[in-house]
């Protein structure tokens, strides 16, 4: 263990954030002020080092905070402690961004130079300066032919409102005025307030489960000073522990035996219950727990969307409930209650703040859970009135009650703010008219355009993110929120599959699109199930009435007998694929189903 002998003066400490669009270069950024700080090799600096879960890797998105602790070596002289908290740049997980914020005096606004300022930016910025940050402007990827600093120091000007003329003008890719980016850190964002004298306060930023030391908790402290081996409480629990090692992510984990008042670090201290350090927690000195107060912690984000998982061998279903539990631990947002379906058996019903996080936690629960599970498709959560009053939220369609007693259906409505370049703005108005949009607004901000819509939250989670992107080369950005609940001609759309119906197929849609839909559903599902031995029979229904049918004809040979005599290879590679086709399967009655039918429903766009 290294012990330090000094930990800086609160004066040369600096705790700042990254705010930046998906892509315009906020890990590249990261890897920069790493590498300046000599915080790592650059053979070490291959791999982005701040990306560290391989999904955000292979994805190239970041998801979860990280931290990184740097000792950066100013013109003054002085040394000065730089704990950067890494951000998510993906619309789904605003959450995480305010959470990160939260342990910071200041951050750095990327924009790319050549794009200009993007919705969710906007978005995360306003939540930075609500939080008294103080926000850099910096203007990235300068190296490129088509920066454009003095339109995008506008937008950033008449978009956000911060000052933007003498932005700093770099070039992450390069190094090209780094230093100087640097140098206006320290200059320009206040050092932390704080005495390490005081009684111990310190806040859970993040929490994670690992395998050998169990909890891990990202803290900052706001007061005192902590050190290996005291008695520490938390709050929520009223448990005390003792604090085994305690540290800084130089981006390595490295001890350093104490934290004082400013800083941001480790801390393990033997939880094994994985609920035992939950985030937004305080943690303060069993001997002056009384006199420290409870830090407000973070609001608890409400998921937007809900599918049913399902392992595929039932005898998963206990690995599955604890890898649940072990994720849920640094993700307040995923939320999950058991399941139990007719067609799938036993699973949970997982709520999510979009459909990206959803695809993310499916890959991380089959990866680093070695899990095998069947996703149904998302859905917004709805609210049904009830003929004597009550209200009840369906995050199941499936569970809908009898229309019978049903007195009014509620979707959940969304403000939206698209900025778009003007020669895309049509093909933006007419995608959110087809989604049922209202607009509210439309304003010529710099370059871009700004619309603000209400649309039903049900058309913006599943895939508007991307048509977006496609119907404007990828200029226009996305923010949204939930505004509130509002009744709607909604209706049930079931599906049968050879006369029975499959409780984790059906969808509830707006009624003047269940006949189109129905249709397209069916089409797309009888592509995606496999021909079986027998006719498969695929409807769609609405309310026992069949609004759409087709059928996957019988399976007459044996597929493999399609190949020619001896080419073996060919032949093994599709008994291969079937093979890994089979693993996401579920038998429904006679008929497999594989995983993509389950999710047809999404793709009704395409
Ligand atoms: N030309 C040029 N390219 C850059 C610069 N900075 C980043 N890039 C490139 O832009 C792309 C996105 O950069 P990242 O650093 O991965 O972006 P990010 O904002 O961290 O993305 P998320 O992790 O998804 O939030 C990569 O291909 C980088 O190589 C720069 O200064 N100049």
């Amino acid at each position: 263990m290294t012990e330090r002998v000094t930990p800086p003066s609160l004066k040369h400490i600096r705790n700042f954030s990254i705010i930046a669009h998906i892509d315009h270069g906020k890990s590249t950024l990261a890897d920069r002020i790493i590498q300046l700080c000599e915080g790592l090799s650059v053979r070490e600096l291959k791999e982005q080092v701040l990306d560290t879960m391989d999904i955000e890797r292979e994805r190239g998105i970041t998801i979860k905070a990280q931290s990184v602790t740097l000792d950066y070596h100013a013109d003054d002289g002085n040394t000065y402690q730089l704990n950067f908290i890494d951000t998510p740049g993906h619309v789904d997980f605003s959450y995480e961004v305010s959470r990160s914020l939260y342990a910071c005096e200041g951050a750095l606004l990327v924009v790319d130079a050549g794009q200009g300022v993007e919705a969710q930016s906007v978005a995360n910025c306003y939540t930075a300066i609500e939080q008294g940050l103080e926000v850099l402007p910096v203007l990235n990827k300068m190296d490129l032919p088509q920066a454009d600093p003095d339109k995008v120091s506008q937008e950033i000007e008449e978009i956000i409102g911060l000052d933007a003329t003498d932005a700093c003008q770099v070039s992450a890719k390069s190094g090209m005025g780094m230093e100087a980016l640097l140098e206006r850190l320290v200059r320009d964002i206040p050092p932390p307030k704080g005495d390490p004298e005081a009684p111990l306060q310190a806040l859970i930023i993040d929490s994670w489960f690992d395998n050998y030391l169990g909890v891990v908790s990202l803290v900052r402290l706001f007061d005192g000073t902590l050190k290996k081996g005291e008695k520490i409480r938390l709050k929520s629990t009223g448990r005390d522990w003792e604090a085994g090692a305690i540290g800084i992510f130089t981006p390595k984990r490295k001890e350093t035996g104490v934290l004082r008042a400013g800083e941001v670090g480790f801390i393990v201290a033997g939880i094994k219950d994985i609920m035992g350090a939950p985030v937004g927690d305080t943690i303060v000195h069993t001997k002056t727990a009384d006199k420290v107060e409870r830090l407000p912690g973070f609001l608890k984000v409400k998921p937007q969307v809900y599918a049913g998982m399902f392992p595929i061998s039932s005898d998963d279903f206990e690995d599955f409930r604890d890898a649940l539990q072990k994720l849920a631990l640094n993700d307040a947002s995923l939320d999950y209650e058991p399941e139990n379906s007719d067609a799938l058996g036993f699973g949970f019903r997982v709520g999510f703040l979009g459909t990206l996080h959803m695809e993310i936690i499916q890959e991380r629960l089959e990866r680093e859970y070695g899990l095998d599970l069947l996703t149904t498709a998302p859905t917004v959560i709805y609210e049904v009135r009830m003929d004597n009053g009550d209200v009840l939220p369906v995050s199941n369609p499936s569970k809908l009650p009898d229309m019978a007693n049903v007195d009014e259906l509620r979707e959940p409505i969304c403000r939206a703010t698209i900025l778009v370049p003007q020669e895309y703005v049509g093909n933006v108005i007419t995608e959110c008219v087809s989604r049922r949009g209202v607009q509210l607004d439309m304003q010529f901000l710099g370059s871009q355009i700004q619309l603000i819509y209400e649309l039903p939250m049900a058309e913006v989670v599943m895939d508007f993110f991307d048509r977006l992107k496609s119907i404007s080369k990828g200029y226009a950005s996305l923010d949204y929120s939930f505004d509130r609940f509002e009744a709607a001609k909604l209706v049930r759309l079931d599906v049968l599959i050879n006369g029975d119906r499959v409780d984790a197929l059906a969808s509830i849609i707006h009624r003047d699109h269940a006949h189109g839909r129905g249709r397209l559903l069916v089409e797309k599902m009888k592509d995606l199930i496999p021909r079986q031995m027998f006719d498969v029979a695929i409807q769609a229904a609405v309310g026992g009435q069949v609004v759409a049918r087709s059928t996957v004809k019988a399976l007459r040979k044996n597929v493999t007998a399609k190949c020619y005599g001896g080419d073996v290879s060919r032949k093994k590679k599709l008994l291969e694929k079937q093979k890994a086709g089979k693993k996401r399967m579920k038998q429904v009655g006679r008929v497999e189903i594989p995983q993509d039918a389950f999710l047809a429903v999404l793709k009704l766009n395409d």
